[in-house]
């Protein structure tokens, strides 16, 4: 028996339109994140696939996106776990920053070694690792024992804290995990076996 994961990042929000540093504040989903994440719970549906357990960050983009995800899968009755380990990588200072303003003041090179180096964090902020740090003990205490025992978990969060999950099941290098991108409303699935190793990428 094996147990499948399905990773989702929340759907575009206020501030993804706006091309803003997000990281911990709290940001609505726009029209076009809402309609992104009823597509996920469409095609999850479509699949087949039914989850036995829930996990989100503490941050609102990501629950409102499982909500609707649940919504459109018509699922009701459930327990969602909520934990600020799986909240975005926290941009500290430049947090409510355009990025593109950030680029004027700082330069393109210093801003995506913030944005998309592993180690180096962003002035009162996370790097990657930092992030990692807290979501992958988090994934392994929490998460990973279901899916070891065969059941089905649904994981909606961040492009950062999901990159770093990514990291860990796929045994990706800081330079491979660097350049993969995780879009809204693409689920990321994988099969995982009885021994907590992933045994397949799965295309949903
Ligand atoms: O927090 C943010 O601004 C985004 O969710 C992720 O931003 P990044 O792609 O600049 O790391």
């Amino acid at each position: 028996m094996t147990g499948m994961l399905i990773l989702v990042r929340h759907g575009q929000s206020e501030w993804n339109l706006k091309n803003l540093f997000t990281g911990w504040r709290n940001v609505e989903l726009t029209e076009q994140g809402i309609g992104e994440a009823r597509a996920t719970g469409k095609k999850l549906a479509a699949a087949g696939i039914v989850p036995d357990l829930f996990y989100t960050s503490a941050l609102r983009r990501a629950q409102h996106t499982l909500d609707l995800i649940l919504e459109e899968m018509g699922i009701v009755n459930l327990t969602i776990t909520r934990n600020q380990a799986l909240n975005e990588r926290d941009y500290g200072d430049l947090s409510g920053l355009n990025k593109d303003d950030a680029r004027a003041k700082w330069g393109d090179e210093q801003v995506l070694i913030w944005r998309r180096s592993y180690d180096v964090p962003p002035p009162g902020g996370e790097s990657l690792k930092d992030t990692a740090d807290r979501t992958q003990p988090y994934f392994e205490a929490e998460i990973l024992p279901h899916l070891k025992a065969g059941k089905t978990v649904l994981v909606t969060a961040h492009g950062n804290s999901l990159r770093a999950l990514v990291k860990a099941i796929e045994g990706l290098t800081p330079d491979e995990i660097l350049k993969r991108e995780i879009a809204t409303g693409e689920p990321v699935a994988y099969r995982i076996g009885p021994d907590g190793a992933m045994i397949e990428k799965v295309t949903l």
